[in-house]
């Protein structure tokens, strides 16, 4: 089988308190995005279940991607046949659109089908939250506000539809533990939630991502990249997750090219 697990952006980020367990509480609102990778789920001859892959180069061994990781959560539980597994990376990573979680998400989505396995979405969703704290939004995958670690997730029914969103990664990455590292949880005056209620003309004003100012302090070329996608005619732009992609949504088609931005950046554009 294939699939095609996508990239999510978080629109909005408030960073509110350190927890006991070394994680963060926080809010925002997970958006689904079309970019994409590859992942083909496949029966297998060989006497154990292989990864192979292809595209971006990811750092780390085979054994080490989270693919394989939910894999293995999965075969641990329930006693499936040897499977032939190939990723196809396209989605940027250390880029804050949460392509790992989004991998792993979708392979325990596909081999829960693709043997009948019956696992219900809540216990997907539990054993996702295992693999990472993004994962259990890629099981649902519809536009939802999570609090908590990001595992606590309510689906909203925020549309962008017929927005067209571009997606630039200016090729840094960005280590999302050190990301958490340097934010100074807060508790803003005006909910997330609320904020975001707001029309989107009004975001640019309200609707914050709190790991901006810490990120953006390391790598100015970020913020040049926010207010470039502003000065281009963005209605709203924001870093997504702890960076370094930066997104914006347009109103209108505007007549701009990649080599405007930065030739050598990552540009995704879709009409939502
Ligand atoms: C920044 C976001 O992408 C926003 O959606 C996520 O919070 C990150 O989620 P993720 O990449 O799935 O992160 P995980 O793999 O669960 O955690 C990586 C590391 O990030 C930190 N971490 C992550 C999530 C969270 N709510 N608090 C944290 O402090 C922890 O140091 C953790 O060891
Ligand atoms: N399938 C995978 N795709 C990408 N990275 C993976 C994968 N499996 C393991 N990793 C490891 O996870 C790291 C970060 O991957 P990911 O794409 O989830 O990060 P991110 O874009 O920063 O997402 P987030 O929004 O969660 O911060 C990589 O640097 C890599 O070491």
């Amino acid at each position: 089988m294939l699939y095609f697990p996508n990239a999510k952006i978080n629109i909005g980020l408030h960073i509110t308190s350190k927890r006991e367990d070394g994680f963060h509480n926080l809010s925002t609102l997970f958006y689904p995005t079309k970019l994409s990778d590859g992942l083909e789920i496949v029966r297998s001859e060989r006497d154990e279940s292989h990864l192979s892959l292809s595209g971006l180069k990811i750092d780390g061994s085979a054994k080490d991607n989270l693919v394989y990781k939910a894999y293995e959560m999965i075969h641990a539980k329930y006693n499936i046949p040897v499977v032939d597994l190939h990723l196809h990376k396209k989605i940027p990573f250390g880029a804050g659109l949460g392509g790992g979680s989004s991998d792993a998400s979708f392979v325990l989505k596909g081999l829960n089908k693709m043997f009948d396995l019956h696992i219900s979405n809540e216990m997907l969703m539990d054993m996702a939250a295992e693999l990472g704290s993004d994962c259990p939004f890629f099981i649902i995958n519809e536009p939802c506000f999570a609090t908590g670690r990001g595992d606590v997730l309510t689906p909203s029914l925020l549309s962008l539809k017929g927005y067209r969103l571009v997606l630039v990664h200016p090729n840094i990455m960005v280590s999302t533990p050190d990301a958490f590292r340097y934010v100074v949880p807060q508790v803003p005056d005006i909910p997330l939630e609320e904020s975001l209620s707001m029309p989107i003309t009004r975001w640019k004003d309200h609707v914050v991502n709190h790991f901006e100012k810490s990120v953006f302090c390391q790598y100015p070329k970020i913020k040049e990249l926010k207010d470039k996608l502003y000065q281009l005619g963005a209605t709203y732009a924001s870093m997504s997750g702890s960076g370094s992609t930066v997104f914006a949504l347009f109103e209108e088609y505007v007549p701009w090219s990649k080599e405007m931005l930065s030739p050598s950046y990552f540009v995704w554009d879709e009409v939502l």
